[in-house]
């Protein structure tokens, strides 16, 4: 007589090993913050590198957050620099009861979705990357001409300060002689691939407000949460003048400076609850602030000083900038997508001899670790290759189907054919 856990084993190992099968089994491992699981993940990509012929080094820049390396060595090692495939190990949390499949457990269902925390963001190009190479070794292009780096990094959702904050630092990244990087993009809900140059810039913004203190009961003027109310009144108008060219059409979501309220503190708390007759003498908002590359930081920085935080209404405040907004240089930190850049009609070329319609190029609404190459003058886009899906990164039930999936790998064929062929002399 055999046991449920019997079944479960023998289905396990029955399992084919396909694509799909490798897709899943790396998205069971759980990377999740707050307790990422990187060193399953580092050892399931190990693997399949070694299966595939590709060398592998882990770096532990930070200890317990290994940096995974691949190598797929070129032929011509004069050429000046690499190309970087990146994607992240991390994933962010994900809350069971409110999925209808459990999050680590890439269940297929009959319609070809593989619904998993990471299957869109970004696990899915984790492993395209290494299924396009697999693909190519064995048909068209056993060895590239120029060398093709793989990185795993850690801690991308979580701003990147112990990952690529490190690896850009290191003699390690400099000696890989990178020339132009692939990154994460965003599903598209049409046919078009989408394509980032630029990311937005984090600012988080924290406002607090003090005030004179009283009886619930009595109304008076200055108290903490009357002035905090009063500054979220204006930082609600300035909300709704971007929202509003959003509406209109005069830009993109990802092209004006956006601003979420995240949290709202105050009150007396007393046991599980708060006291309901006392004002308190304090009061606190936080708000998630996003800048586009086209931003001007100074006037920005002034107008949330003068504005949002008087001083005559007992506020202060505290902005915490997240990334950078200009490169070392003072120019707007994006990626070329001209002919200036002459990766750029190579990576658009192999588009569309992919069969693939690329849409407009775009600056991303949220922030990667592309920003850390970008600032260094290093040519990055952001690109998932991803159609007809909906875009379900950081939120309930997110799945991508098995046929974008494939079709993903076949595109990645296409672009890694071609930036790796690619002979131009300058780069
Ligand atoms: C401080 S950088 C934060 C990076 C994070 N990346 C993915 O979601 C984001 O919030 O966009
Ligand atoms: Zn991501
Ligand atoms: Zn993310």
């Amino acid at each position: 007589q055999s046991t449920h856990q019997d079944d479960q084993v023998r289905e396990e190992e029955e399992e084919e090993d396909t694509p799909i099968t490798r897709f899943q089994q790396y998205l069971r491992i759980n990377t999740a913050h707050p307790t990422p699981d990187y060193a399953s993940a580092v050892s399931y990509l190990t693997s399949q590198a070694h299966s595939i012929g590709l060398t592998a080094r882990t770096l532990h820049l930070t200890p317990s957050k290994p940096l995974l390396l691949l190598t797929w060595a070129g032929t011509q090692p004069s050429l000046p620099s690499s190309l970087l495939l990146n994607s992240h190990l991390d994933s962010v949390p994900a809350e069971p009861s409110k999925w209808s499949h459990p999050p680590f457990s890439a269940s297929l269902t009959p319609d070809g979705r593989i619904h998993a925390r990471g299957a869109q963001d970004d696990k899915s190009i984790s492993m395209q990357y290494l299924e396009a190479i697999r693909t190519l070794r064995k048909t068209t292009l056993p060895n590239p001409i120029r060398t093709v780096h793989i990185s795993y990094v850690p801690d991308e959702e979580i701003g990147g300060a112990d990952g690529w904050g490190r690896f850009v630092e290191s003699e390690a990244f400099d000696e890989l002689r990178v020339g132009f990087v692939l990154d994460e993009g965003q599903a598209s809900v049409g046919d078009q691939l989408r394509v980032f140059y630029a990311d937005r810039c984090p600012w988080w913004v924290i406002l607090r407000a003090v005030g004179a203190p009283g009886h619930g009961s009595r109304m008076y003027d200055g108290s903490a949460v009357e002035n905090l109310m009063r500054s979220v009144e204006v930082v609600g108008k300035f909300r709704e003048a971007q929202f509003d060219a959003v509406k209109a059409g005069l830009a993109a979501p990802s092209e004006v400076v956006s601003v979420n309220p995240v949290y709202f503190k105050a009150g007396i708390q007393s046991g599980e609850g708060f006291v309901m007759n006392m004002q308190p003498s304090e009061a606190e908002a936080g708000f998630d602030v996003r800048l586009p590359p086209t931003a001007d930081p100074d006037l920005l920085k002034r107008r949330i000083l003068e504005e949002w935080a008087p001083a005559h209404w007992n506020l202060t405040c505290t902005i915490s900038e997240r990334g950078p907004i200009r490169d070392f240089k003072g120019r707007p930190i994006m990626t070329a997508t001209n002919d200036s850049n002459p990766w750029w009609s190579v990576f658009s070329n192999a588009i569309v001899a992919a069969g693939g319609k690329l849409a407009k190029p775009e600056i991303l609404a949220s922030t990667t670790d592309a920003r850390f190459l970008r600032q260094r003058g290093i040519p990055t886009l952001g690109f998932s290759p991803m159609t007809n899906t909906p875009i379900l990164l950081h939120d309930h039930n997110e799945f991508l189907k098995d046929t974008v999936y494939l079709r993903g790998i076949e595109i990645y064929e296409h672009i890694i054919s071609a930036l790796s062929s690619f002979k131009g002399s300058s780069t």
